[in-house]
């Protein structure tokens, strides 16, 4: 791949980029940013680490929408993170009129990019990106379950003491307290994670879980996370660059899979050069398919608001 675009040089645009530069993943990493001076000044810090992680690919930032000419992917982090006691749907009317924005940058000057969506709520927003570009599905679709399988792999790490690269987790549904672990689909080294722990000790990891974003948010205070969002972009990205074909949970429009349609939500993807080539319709037992309903009917409830934004 040869040029990435980073819209929004805020914290998880930042380690974004720097990720991507150190791993190489495209020849070009742009970062576009309306704080004025700021995208420059980022890029000029990343380019200067290149000596030490041993990279020369080009990093670039700029006020100027026009940075985004020739993108293969466009990554949007841009917009409102939320504050200590507020849910992610709390931001969405503030970001819908970002989210409208940049799209509209990316229709003028990417119009053949694939969109990889991060600003919150990004169910709705991959939505809402979707709808305005009319691009298919593949090419439109958003971070979320990635980082919330992290988040519950690296828990039961601490629980069990394995390593957590031995871990497998699964989570579904929509990126908020309704977000749907799937502890049946987890193993420690294909182990069943029940043969590792109780039931009580798992429940507790699902709603730790849930509760992942917002447990860093409380501690952080000023920010909400950003080091395994960057981390889990990047994990996305490899996949699609490298044409791996991996099967992660992705923000993908639905089209009548798990019973949901006009929605988009985290579901298993096959993601590679094409973005989500497939979607995996996994049959779920009976609680599974409850709590994604659940969890769908929620991201719906944000979707219906947007029809109140112009
Ligand atoms: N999907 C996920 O798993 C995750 C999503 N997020 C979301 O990502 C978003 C960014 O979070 P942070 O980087 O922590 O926030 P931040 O406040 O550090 O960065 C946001 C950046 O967006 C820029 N921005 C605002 N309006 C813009 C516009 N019209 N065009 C271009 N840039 C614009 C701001 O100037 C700022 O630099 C938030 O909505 C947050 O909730 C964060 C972590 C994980
Ligand atoms: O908690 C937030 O608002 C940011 C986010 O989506 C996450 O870290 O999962």
């Amino acid at each position: 791949m040869k040029k990435i675009t980073i819209v929004g040089a805020g914290r998880v645009g930042e380690t974004t980029a720097q990720i991507l530069a150190e791993e190489e993943l495209c020849r070009e990493v742009a970062l576009f940013d309306v704080r004025e001076d700021v995208p420059e000044g980022i890029a000029l810090d990343i380019v200067q680490t290149a000596p030490f992680f041993e990279f020369d690919c080009a990093v670039h930032g700029s006020n100027d929408p026009r940075i985004l000419k020739d993108s293969d992917l466009v990554i949007v982090t841009a917009g409102f993170p939320r504050k200590p006691g507020m849910s992610r749907a709390d931001v969405l009317e503030s970001n819908v009129r970002v989210i409208d924005e940049v799209t509209d940058h990316i229709l003028a000057y990417a119009p053949e990019t694939m969109v990889l969506m991060v600003s919150n709520p990004v169910d709705t927003l991959t939505y809402r990106v979707a709808q305005r570009t009319g691009w298919s599905r593949n090419r439109v679709f958003g971070q979320a379950g990635v980082l919330d399988a992290s988040r519950m792999a690296s828990f039961i790490a601490q629980e069990t003491g394995f390593s957590a690269r031995d871990i497998t987790t699964m989570v579904l549904g929509g990126h908020g307290d309704t977000m749907v672990p799937v502890p049946r689909f987890c193993t420690i080294n294909g182990v069943p994670l029940s043969y590792f722990l109780p039931e009580d000790r798992v429940e507790a990891i699902m709603e730790r879980t849930r509760k992942g974003g917002a447990e860093i948010l409380a501690l952080r205070k000023n920010s909400s996370a950003y080091d395994a969002p960057g981390a889990a972009v990047a994990a996305m990205v490899d996949a699609i660059v490298n044409n791996r074909r991996r099967l992660l949970p992705c923000v993908a429009l639905l089209e009548g899979e798990y019973g949901e349609a006009d929605i988009a939500m985290g579901v298993p993807c096959v993601l590679g050069e094409k973005g989500v080539e497939s979607i995996l319709e996994l049959e779920l037992n009976e609680r599974e398919q409850a709590d994604f309903t659940q969890s769908a009917s929620a991201v719906r409830s944000e979707i219906e608001r947007l029809r109140d934004i112009r």
